[in-house]
């Protein structure tokens, strides 16, 4: 199919041919919706934007840079901007980087952060939305696609679903997937896994269609999508915006961020904005477009794509002061000239008129049934139970990383002797501060491998409404729960018996239930941090840090809790290690015999004849606190479950996007 589009050159009139697939868009306009979850008649919807401004304050200079640093400045990052879009229609914004398009979307989807000022109003069917109200009505589709990479598409979308609409039957949720599946061409991949770095899953034009469809099993009215069409060549680029126009043509509003669109899609949008340092230098139909700037004189040349040279003539050039003032000010020019158009004053005119209706339908929400608290961690730990079980490598170094740190201290030791003259206590000593320094860092290196890629997930789906961040924290630590219980079992089986600790089976299951904290402990610190710095490498640094503090001011090995200032003593309460040490020492050398073949005759050499001496000296008393210390020990555990759940809540505050 094939259609034509005017464009004025030098006077003259020049046909120039558009033939696309888009066509097929707007000329299908009584195909019938194939999920049947719309009915247009009933569900036609508006959106106004009215003076949207948005300022931060920003420090003038670096920290480095005191004086300026010192000095503030407001910086206008949305000025005033106002536009008015209806169901069945695709906007495309458009604009340099750094125009202010994300800010925009975040603007009208009510995500914008704190850290500035937020001015206007975003009306849905002529009614004011409020901030709380934001989340319930937009769904918005992020530049990047936050997915698990072992689960299929079918299963990603079922689990969605579960996620949103679980009032629905499991069989009512199948049909829906099926449809959305169906609604963007995704049948043929159902069951293909989405795929990630290292492992090749679906193409990345699949990736964001499926980003998408997670958002249509709402049943959004309004879809807001910034640069979905990033990372992708130029024909996945165009067929994703030629769905979204069928997507709006089925009666909801499509708002999409693009850079650089192919010139083949000006008819697919029905509706183009182009921002410029924060302001709408135009917002109207394409054919608008091309005779707004052919009046001012800016014709686009024969062969070049309209967005590319339109886009050009609105953007500022810093790069040298001169280029910046005449590009500004024919960028100034160019709005004020689309503020005094008829194309801004119909566009006015059709925001007030709906402000003003009286038969205002009300605010098209999204579906929204989602399950209680408790079912929604039941589908999260589904959900992140099957994506770790099918990654074999995470799952065999899960369960081999403590094992394989036995083999070293294991090959170093060989067999413990019971010879007070060869290394008896020194050995065991060893043993046993290894045991407890170590598992700690195998815990935090799987939470900085695992944790951050399902942290962008949530910090996406608890914008979206679907839980809570701290829900998917709390899911995340059931999941891994098994895993660690057994990988430190694996390890303690391996050692405790090859080096030969105190042969009693039951010591050598109170061993095993002591190291398990520590491991544990190791993943909870690693991910309460997380939830509150971004960077992984700092929260590594961070746990190593304090475990290291730990185990020097709670072990007593590198000197006894009583040689210690008070103030050491009061911290050691503080830290794990301080009760897991004294529990192990207990463990093995309660009761424990040495022998002493004394070759050098050196008096004292043998002065240490049983294990109880060894606990009298360290740590007096530690047998009657056994009970207390395993008590303490496995109370840091709900402590710091506490803890991260706190942080999660406070990460919801300082997440901007
Ligand atoms: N909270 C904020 N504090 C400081 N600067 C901000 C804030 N939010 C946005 N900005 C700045 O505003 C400008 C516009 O950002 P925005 O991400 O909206 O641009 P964009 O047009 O989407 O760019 P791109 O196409 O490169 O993604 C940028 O210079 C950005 O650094």
């Amino acid at each position: 199919m094939s259609s034509s589009y005017s464009f004025q050159r030098n006077g003259r009139e020049k046909k120039v041919q558009f033939q696309e697939s888009f066509e097929a868009v707007s000329d299908k306009t009584n195909v019938k919706d194939s999920t049947g979850f719309l009915d247009r008649s009933q569900n036609s919807c508006s959106l106004g934007v009215s003076n949207v401004s948005y300022t931060v304050s920003e420090r003038v200079g670096p920290w480095w840079d005191l004086p300026s640093y010192r000095k503030k400045w407001t910086r206008q990052i949305l000025n005033d901007v106002s536009f008015h879009v209806e169901s069945g229609q695709l906007m495309g914004i458009l604009g340099n980087s750094g125009s202010g398009k994300t800010t925009l979307l975040d603007a009208i989807a009510g995500r914008i952060g704190n850290t500035g000022s937020l001015q206007g109003d975003v009306f849905i069917n002529g009614r004011k939305l409020k901030t709380e109200q934001s989340q319930d009505c937009f769904s918005y589709v992020l530049q990047s696609d936050n997915l698990l990479s072992y689960l299929t598409v079918e299963e990603t979308l079922m689990f969605t679903a579960q996620l949103a609409l679980k009032r629905h039957s499991t069989e009512a949720i199948r049909k829906k997937v099926s449809a959305v599946m169906a609604e963007l061409s995704l049948g043929h991949v159902a069951h293909c896994v989405i795929g990630g770095r290292i492992f090749p899953g679906i193409s990345g034009g699949e990736r964001r269609r499926v980003s998408i469809a997670g958002q249509l099993l709402q049943d959004p009215k309004v879809i807001l999508l910034d640069e979905p069409t990033t990372g992708l060549d130029s024909m996945t680029a165009n067929q994703i915006v030629v769905l979204l126009a069928e997507l709006a043509r089925r009666g909801r509003i499509v708002i999409v961020t693009i850079h650089q669109p192919r010139s083949e899609l000006f008819r697919v949008f029905s509706r183009i904005a182009i921002m410029s340092l924060g302001e709408l230098v135009f917002c109207g139909e394409p054919g608008q477009m091309v005779d707004f700037f052919s009046g001012l004189g800016y014709e686009c040349p024969e062969y070049c794509n309209p967005f590319d040279i339109y886009v050009d003539l609105t953007s500022v050039d810093t790069r040298c002061s001169e280029r910046e003032a005449a590009t500004s000010s024919r960028m100034h020019e160019i709005t004020s000239a689309y503020q005094s158009s008829e194309i801004y004053q119909s566009m006015l005119g059709k925001t007030q008129q709906a402000c003003q209706r009286q038969d205002k339908p009300s605010i098209p929400f999204k579906s929204k049934e989602s399950p209680n608290g408790m079912s929604k961690l039941g589908v999260l730990f589904r959900r992140t139970m099957r994506n770790l079980s099918r990654d074999r490598m995470g799952v065999l170094m899960r369960l081999s990383q403590n094992l394989i740190y036995g083999f070293f201290v294991a090959f170093f030791v060989m067999r413990l002797d019971d010879d007070i003259n060869k290394g008896a206590v020194q050995d065991r000593i060893g043993i046993i501060y290894q045991a407890m320094g170590a598992s700690p860092y195998t815990g935090m290196l799987n939470a900085v491998a695992l944790f951050p890629a399902l942290r962008a997930i949530s910090d996406q789906e608890s914008k979206d409404g679907l839980y809570q961040k701290w829900q998917m924290f709390l899911a995340y630590i059931f999941h891994i729960l098994p895993f660690s219980i057994i990988s430190v079992f694996i390890f303690t089986s391996f050692l405790y018996w090859t080096v030969g600790m105190n042969p009693d089976p039951n010591r050598f299951l109170c061993f095993s239930a002591v190291i398990t904290v520590p491991h544990i402990i190791g993943e909870l610190l690693t991910l309460v941090l997380l939830g509150v710095v971004q960077d992984p490498n700092m929260v590594n640094s961070g746990v190593a840090l304090l475990n290291i503090a730990g185990i020097l001011v709670g072990s007593g090995f590198l000197r006894s809790t009583e040689q210690m200032p008070v103030v050491f003593q009061w911290l050691s309460y503080l830290t794990f290690q301080k009760y897991g040490c004294e529990l192990l020492i207990v463990t093995e050398f309660h009761n424990l015999n040495f022998t002493c073949t004394d070759t050098s005759m050196l008096p004292g050499a043998c002065v240490i004849k049983e294990g109880n001496q060894v606990i009298d000296q360290g740590y007096p008393d530690a047998l009657s606190r056994y009970t207390q210390d395993f008590l303490l020990l496995y109370a840091f555990l709900p402590a710091l479950v506490l803890l991260g759940v706190i942080t999660f809540k406070i990460r919801d505050r300082i997440i901007r996007r």
